[in-house]
């Protein structure tokens, strides 16, 4: 395969960049002659560059080095200018050619994990002239990897990316190089020819030898040898020109295979050693493959065994070298671009690992948040479920209160009242306690409501109840018994303490008349007292005997206070008897 000079002439780059060094950096390949001699004065004047022109000038150093087949002294430069500080574009070019540099020196283990790194990096590159200078190495170099669908696919990104009056010359160029590589061309392929032309009109005579050379290379396999010699005639002066190495090399070996081939021996022979005596010694190339087989092939048949011999073996050091350097390539790329990849995806999963554990920690933020909010939740829950507790407790407790009230008054009604005067009797009972039971009931109680009606009548009902509480004390029990009778009872009261309390009830109704909006209402009671001292703790008996005992004071006149024993006043006569035995 022909050999490709991999540069960026750029009149687009002298624009950009301005001043004498990019000046002579636009001329590399197109007229390389004076691209040397203005080098050579660049160098005189250094004294006169800028810093950043004095790297751009150590990169041409390089790029001439490279050009020159000097690779270890290329390398170096190419390193330094890496290295340096200043323009990253032409850092992304030095490396460009450092990487191909240490391709051609064999060093492909390196070169390709940069070719790895680099391809992965080209999204980032903003700068036209270096990604285009990266795509060309990269195609180049993959192309040479044995993998020429990805040079391919380099290529055409070349050709995309052409930056604005840029050549497409160099990128038709890789993408023939590529196609070369897949054995997709015949000498009839219009992309030989075209690309060419257009390298021809541009005025770059080394990619235009390049891509002649592959024409050459074509046409000798489908054994056109007049054809090959003739464009091998029409392109030496160029190459002369150009003292591009390679192609100088490729030149003389193209012409000995087809003398070969058309049995022209000692025009072979010529030919042949004439490659053998451009080569350097160490090199290994297909050229030189080519050129020792055809010698062995002359002095074999013209019976010089020994020369035959030494011929074979330099054959044999070729051949194996230039397959070994094929599949070394190869295994390089694929070791580099695993290599690579496993590096990436480790980098890619410790992200990855990062964002999981971020995303969890995340997560447990969250779930604190989370715990907290149901603690706050859980004891508004608790409160609340409290609070209506008590709140449907309290009204429990009301609606049983307000269950045992009478409607009108607010004291207990009849059946309460018996229940609970039932339940503290039987306590009194246990501990051998007095107690009365009085029934109050009003007198003419009609009478007042027919003079007054009957919201008259419910007043004095509950003004009787107020009187009546006014004399009474928290422990006793009051209840109305219905319509304007009522009944109290007395814990711990004996009979004597009883008639008081009931005679001051008595006392305070008759002197406590209602007063209502001007108008008086004057009313009365009559009471009937029972207690246990006679009757004991049994509730019927109370009852039937205060009831008895109120009849009667109804039927003594109303307005009175008349016991079970049927005084018409308990108190009144106790106190009489006590007064009566001044000793008692
Ligand atoms: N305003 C009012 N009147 C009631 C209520 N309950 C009963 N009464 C009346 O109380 C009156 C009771 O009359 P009576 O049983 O004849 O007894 P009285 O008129 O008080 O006569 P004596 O008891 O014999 O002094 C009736 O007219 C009932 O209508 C009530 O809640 N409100």
């Amino acid at each position: 395969m022909a050999g490709l000079l991999l540069c960026a002439p750029s009149a687009w780059a002298q624009a950009q960049a301005g001043g004498r060094v990019a000046a002579v950096d636009a001329i590399r390949t197109s007229t390389h002659d004076q691209f040397v001699e203005q080098l050579a004065g660049l160098h005189r004047d250094q004294d006169h560059l800028s810093t950043d022109e004095k790297r751009h000038l150590l990169f041409l150093d390089g790029w001439e080095a490279n050009y020159e087949g000097h690779y270890p002294e290329a390398e170096t430069i190419f390193r330094q200018v890496i290295a340096g500080d200043g323009d990253d574009a032409l850092g992304i070019r030095a490396l460009a050619l450092l990487m191909n540099n240490l391709s051609s020196q064999g060093n492909y283990a390196e070169a390709y994990a940069m070719a790895s790194r680099a391809g992965d990096d080209l999204p980032n590159i903003s700068d036209g002239e270096a990604r285009y200078v990266l795509l060309a190495n990269l195609s180049q170099m993959l192309t040479f990897a044995g993998k020429p669908d990805v040079g391919l696919k380099y290529a055409e990104m070349m050709l995309a990316a052409t930056p604005p009056g840029y050549s497409p010359c160099q990128a038709l160029v890789q993408k023939v190089t590529a196609l070369e590589g897949a054995r997709k061309l015949t000498s009839r392929s219009p992309v030989l020819l075209s690309t060419i032309d257009t390298c021809t009109a541009d005025h770059q005579p080394v990619f235009a030898n390049t891509v002649s050379l592959i024409l050459v290379d074509r046409l000798l396999a489908e054994n056109k040898q007049p054809d090959a010699l003739a464009m091998l005639d029409r392109i030496a002066p160029a190459v002369q020109a150009a003292q591009y190495f390679p192609h100088m090399v490729d030149v003389a070996s193209a012409r000995a295979r087809a003398f070969e081939q058309m049995g022209n021996s000692d025009e072979a022979r010529r030919a042949a050693m004439q490659t053998v005596a451009m080569s350097h010694p160490g090199d290994v190339n297909e050229a030189l493959r080519y050129a020792y087989h055809i010698l062995y092939g002359i002095e074999k048949a013209d019976g010089n065994t020994a020369k035959a011999l030494d011929d074979y073996e330099h054959y044999v050091v070729q051949d194996q070298g230039y397959l070994r350097d094929a599949n070394v390539r190869n295994a390089a790329y694929e070791a580099a671009r695993k290599h690579f990849l496993d590096q990436k995806l480790q980098a890619e999963g410790l992200s990855k690992e990062n964002n999981i554990l971020r995303l969890q920690q995340a997560l447990d933020a969250k779930a604190v948040e989370t715990s907290r909010l149901y603690v706050v939740v859980m004891l508004l829950a608790l409160l609340t479920i409290g609070l209506w507790s008590v709140r449907i407790k309290r009204s429990q407790l009301r609606f049983k209160w307000l269950s045992s009230r009478d409607g009108l008054t607010g004291i207990a009604h009849h059946q309460h009242f018996m229940a609970e005067t039932g339940r503290t009797l039987k306590a009194l009972e246990r501990r051998g306690g007095d107690g009365c039971l009085v029934f109050l009931d009003l007198d003419h109680f009609k009478q007042v409501n027919d003079t007054h009606g009957h919201a008259i009548g419910d007043a004095v009902l509950k003004h009787t109840v107020a009187v009546c509480k006014g004399q009474l004390r928290t422990s006793d029990l009051f209840g109305r018994l219905g319509g304007e009778e009522f009944a109290m009872w007395l814990m711990d009261t004996p009979r004597l303490q009883g008639s008081v309390v009931a005679e001051r009830i008595r006392a305070a109704l008759a002197a406590s008349p209602l007063v209502i909006d001007n108008l008086v209402v004057p009313f009365s009671a009559s009471i009937g007292v029972a207690c246990t001292d006679t009757l004991g703790y049994d509730l019927a008996a109370l009852c039937r005997a205060a009831d008895a005992a109120l009849y009667r004071a109804k039927r003594m006149g109303r307005n009175r206070v008349v016991f079970d024993d049927g005084e018409p006043s308990g108190a009144l006569s106790v106190l009489s008897a006590r007064a009566a035995s001044p000793g008692s």
